[in-house]
């Protein structure tokens, strides 16, 4: 029955008649409308719809979201990058490369006379820092520079042979601590993730503040750097409202100042640190980094609150990721056991005594050398993305114009265990770094890039190199170690900014006593 247009209710009345649950309908039909309109338009007609990847992820970010919240985003990209390619559109603007030439696009100098400028750091990914003043991870162009010509020098390999005394001395205390534990119970077993962060906790702490944490001692984490550990899930989930500007607006007014007066809590112990060692003023003897720094003509350049910043990033950023590529590789070292005594052999045919073994002498073992970086192959301590975002112009991206306002990543385990880069990619073959190795000489060694590239790339690279080989050279001299059943599976992860890592466990018998 047709209806008669002059007994239907006005368009007036119906909106003055409507509930409240009329209205919440509209708004959400509304919504729902915009979000499918906006999802075709994300996966038929967005500048990047020509790049391959599944349409669910043109569509929408929530499955990379979802792969983030649960940890499982290595695992997940992996996927997409063996389904899709090199490249692979894992949100609507973001695009995920596994080719090397995109460490040099993406993050390096970039290719020459290509369309486009150098991508920048994602900034809003980056966060703010809480006292205003960024430490160098986060600090923007000029300011950058600016701190790493300061720092650049206190890293070099001269300050190093400085920090030496520093390093030996805890490295040895870690191989002390395993002979006390093993005088009282010769069975006992050791949480090696433990043994790694309390001595890399330790150095930074010296190198850093002046002063050890002494949590080889205490055979305790100071409540401090568990914190760290504890924030790092939350940090990576929170972040999330990062990709949506409105959720960001909202858990500024809501959480920030909750989160701010923890953060800022936590920076105190920095500050504090800071303060302590900046009283005792230049070590006439050198040998901790703001000695180093404030040496320099421009050590002076940064000014107190930066140095606060600073300090508390280096010792984050220069103990959890030593202390992970450690745990990682004394893991694949103990499942492999033929390269375990491989790289034993060496360091035992090599060194009369443990105290034989300098920063200099491990360094030119050209075994474990390769062993560490096979590690940082299968188990790249910054599990996290690194993102970069294309500029106004765009970039050009391992050949490819990609448009402004792009987000672009490296995922480092995804491009180090595909196929496409290395031949076996799951399995331990440090000789697959030997150049003559003609098995292994279509490995794209390129793609390996642990600690970044280009002008942002990792300021701490040589002190690690030297870190890692040391502690694994010491206790893998001293020690006879094999793996847990507990631990057999213990690389099955979860993956915030840093991995999970569960504990360990590791039985220990002494090859060389004290
Ligand atoms: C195996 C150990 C390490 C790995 C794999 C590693 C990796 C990285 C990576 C990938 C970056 C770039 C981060 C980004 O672009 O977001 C970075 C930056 C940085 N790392 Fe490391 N790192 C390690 C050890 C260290 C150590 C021992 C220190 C210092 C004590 C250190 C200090 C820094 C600093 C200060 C930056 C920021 C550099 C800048 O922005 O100019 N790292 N690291």
């Amino acid at each position: 029955m047709a209806t008669n247009p002059e007994n239907a209710p006005a368009f007036s009345q119906i909106i003055r008649n409507a509930s409240l649950l009329q209205w919440a309908i509209v708004l959400l039909t509304f919504l729902i409308a915009r979000w499918i309109a906006r999802g075709i338009y994300r996966v038929q007609f967005h500048p990047l719809s020509k790049f391959p990847g599944p349409k669910y992820t043109a569509f929408t970010r929530i499955p990379h979201l979802s792969a983030l919240f649960t940890g499982t985003f290595y695992r997940w990209v992996a996927k997409l990058h063996e389904e899709y390619g090199e490249v692979v559109r894992i949100s609507p603007d973001e695009l995920s490369f596994i080719n090397p030439q995109a460490w040099n696009d993406a993050y390096g100098h970039g290719t020459k006379g290509t369309k486009g400028s150098r991508p920048t750091k994602h900034w809003v990914r980056y966060g703010k820092a809480v006292n205003n003043a960024p430490s160098i991870l986060q600090a923007h162009d000029v300011d950058h520079r600016r701190m790493r010509s300061i720092f650049t020098s206190a890293f070099s390999d001269r300050a190093l042979k400085e920090m030496e005394p520093v390093f030996l001395k805890y490295v040895d205390q870690l191989v002390s601590v395993i002979r006390t534990g093993l005088s009282k119970d010769p069975e006992r077993k050791f949480d090696m993730v433990r043994l790694y962060n309390f001595t890399a906790f330790d150095v930074m702490g010296d190198l850093t503040y002046g002063e050890s944490l002494d949590m080889l001692n205490n055979s305790e984490y100071a409540p401090w750097v568990s914190q760290v550990f504890g924030g790092m899930k939350g940090a990576t989930r929170l972040g999330m409202v990062h990709f949506y500007p409105i959720l960001r607006h909202i858990f500024k007014i809501v959480a920030s100042p909750y989160i701010n007066k923890k953060r800022l809590e936590h920076l105190q112990h920095s500050v504090d640190r800071v303060d302590r060692r900046l009283k005792k003023g230049i070590s006439t003897e050198g040998g901790d980094l703001w000695d180093l720094v404030m040496k320099q003509p421009g050590g002076k350049g940064m000014s107190r609150a930066e140095m606060d910043s600073n300090s508390s990033l280096i010792m984050i950023a220069g103990t959890e990721t030593s202390a992970t590529a450690t745990s990682g590789l004394t893991y694949l070292l103990l499942k492999n056991p033929d390269k375990l005594k491989k790289v034993t052999e060496e360091l035992r045919s090599t060194f009369a005594r443990s105290a034989d073994m300098t920063m200099e002498a491990v360094a030119a073992l050209p075994y474990l050398n390769l062993c560490v970086k096979e590690g940082l192959r299968l188990y790249p301590p910054v599990a996290g993305a690194m993102p970069r975002l294309t500029q106004a112009d765009g970039a050009a991206i391992c050949g490819e114009f990609v448009p402004p306002g792009t987000t672009l990543t490296v995922p480092q385990h995804a491009t180090y265990t595909s196929e496409r880069n290395f031949k076996d990619p799951l399995e331990y073959i440090p000789e697959r770094w030997i150049p003559s190795n003609e098995r292994y000489a279509s490995d794209r060694k390129e793609a390996l890039q642990p600690f970044s590239k280009g002008s942002r790339d990792c300021l701490g690279k040589n002190m690690a190199w030297h870190e890692m080989r040391l502690i694994m050279a010491k206790v893998l001299y001293n020690f006879d170690l094999t793996l847990c059943p507990e631990s057999e599976a213990w690389s099955k992860q979860k993956a915030y900014l840093i991995w999970e890592k569960p504990p360990l466990m590791v039985q220990v018998k002494t090859y060389y006593p004290a």
